[in-house]
């Protein structure tokens, strides 16, 4: 029986909740109540970084300096897929066109819609994915180069950088760090940074608002524009026509573009060749798998980050020997043993770890991922992969979509929201009925039954 997560805002919220608790039996009633008590989740549904907010400048940085470790292991340790914890500063303006909703949970842990606030307005920036804390080898240098380089100020050297890797493998981060140097050499600069789903998203929006003006100035006026995990477009022709119009104004403006993606240009099937063309003139730099001793490395910088944590050389040579292709599950292994480790107050050691990660490090040696369960699922039933992430709704596709989201599910440690963006952009709430539909189907269809079997058994080699 496959267990599925719920909601994922409601997860968010009730995580919130527990860690709420924690801080306040740990920090004591004075401290929580001065610094920690006014701080608000921001949830816009189904983010991997979890965003909170507090009232003032001044007490957003105490926070961060104090507690945003605190902060981000006790989330990971409720919630492994969680990437980071962004505190942000609270202010009273008028909506943004985008601004998420906020919920602000009270001390029952209960989530209550408030009003949207300011900070949608500024680029969703992770603080943690900066320069410095990015670690460099041959694998990732080309990258990192040139992504210092187009967040220098003045005339950009080359625009647009197309950055591409496999997934946890650092293009988001080099992104992030390009958005806060850029925004720190040029403070008043106009940075945007968006998901191609998310591009799509405000697109389709506007479009239903008769607004597509306002969308266009928007994104064509900024001074560097960033648009994450490109692949999504494929085979959405409208946002497609838009995206190509919006980079061609960009590119000819001679501002700053950074374009991520998990293939090169051309490997991207399903997305028109006028874009990948366009996106091949400048700067293309892919990020390798990393290798024993990166990872390695990347597990003693982020240890830096982690103040009072001590893990023996050991368990991280463990960790970097058995988790070998995504940082972000490294990270997370990583994480969580230091959570657990502060949470029961037990010292670290290889038998801690091997106890605390044994599911993770079996796991680790075959990572199954979206693209392949989508490759192994249309072969089985003779469907092109971009049927699964289509919108046709005929049972030929549908009920094969339905067994990728299931597989996907199964497989992965994608959350909902995650599996649904694979998905064409669908709801986590299409994903549960998916994985429920498949579970019952299972039981009383020989036929899907079987053909989940046989592909349960080809990508699980
Ligand atoms: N070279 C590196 N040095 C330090 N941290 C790294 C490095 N590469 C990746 N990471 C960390 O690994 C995690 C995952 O990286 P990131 O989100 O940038 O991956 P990605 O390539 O964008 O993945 P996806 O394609 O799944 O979106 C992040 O927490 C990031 O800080």
């Amino acid at each position: 029986m496959v267990r599925f997560e719920v909601d994922r805002q409601g997860e968010t919220a009730r995580a919130w909740g527990t860690v709420r608790g924690h801080l306040r039996e740990s920090a004591g009633a004075r401290l929580f109540d001065q610094w920690l008590k006014p701080m608000e989740l921001i949830d816009d549904g189904g983010s991997d970084t979890i965003r909170l907010a507090l009232p003032s400048a001044f007490m957003t940085n105490w926070v961060r300096n104090h507690y945003a470790d605190r902060l981000a292991a006790e989330f990971r340790a409720i919630l492994p897929d969680v990437r980071g914890v962004s505190i942000e500063t609270r202010r009273a303006a008028a909506p943004a066109l985008t601004a998420p909703t906020v919920l602000s949970v009270a001390n029952s842990g209960a989530p209550v819609a408030a009003k949207p606030t300011a900070a949608a307005e500024r680029p969703p920036l992770d603080t943690r994915f900066t320069f410095d804390r990015f670690v460099v080898d041959g694998s990732n240098k080309v990258a990192f180069n040139a992504a210092k380089a187009l967040a220098e100020p003045g005339a950009p050297r080359f625009s647009p950088l197309f950055l591409h890797s496999g997934t946890g493998q650092g293009k988001t981060h080099l992104m992030h760090a390009v958005g806060h140097a850029y925004l720190a050499a040029v403070p008043d600069a106009r940075v945007i940074l968006m998901s191609a789903e998310r591009f799509m998203f405000e697109f389709v929006s506007a479009m239903r608002a008769k607004d597509t003006h306002s969308f266009k100035m928007r994104l064509r006026s900024a001074d560097l524009l960033m648009i994450d995990d490109l692949q999504f477009i494929a085979g959405k022709d409208a946002t497609q026509e838009e995206f190509f119009h919006t980079i061609n104004e960009v590119m000819a403006a001679n501002q700053r573009l950074v374009v991520c993606a998990d293939r090169c240009p051309q490997g991207l099937d399903g997305v028109e060749a006028r874009i990948t063309s366009r996106l091949s003139v400048g700067l293309v730099a892919d990020i390798k798998a990393p290798d024993l001793s990166l990872r390695l490395a990347i597990l003693k910088r982020k240890l830096v980050d982690m103040p009072g944590a001590s893990v023996p050389a050991e368990v991280l040579d463990l960790l970097a020997g058995r988790i070998t292709q995504s940082i972000r599950d490294l990270e997370g292994a990583l994480g969580r043993i230091v959570a657990y480790a502060q949470l029961t107050g037990e010292s670290v050691d290889l038998d801690f770890a091997v106890a605390t990660l044994g599911d993770v490090l079996r796991g680790a040696e075959r990572r199954v991922t979206i693209d392949e369960i989508q490759k192994a699922v249309s072969a089985h039933f003779e469907l092109k992969p971009v049927d699964l992430v289509s919108a046709r709704r005929a049972v030929v596709v549908a009920r094969p979509r339905q067994i990728a989201m299931y597989l996907a599910k199964r497989l992965t440690t994608r959350s909902l929201p995650e599996i649904g963006r694979k998905f064409g952009g669908r709801d986590h709430s299409t994903v549960i009925h998916a994985v429920r539909r498949i579970e019952s189907l299972r039981d009383t269809d020989r036929e899907i039954d079987g053909a989940v079997r046989t592909l349960l058994r080809e990508l699980e080699g």
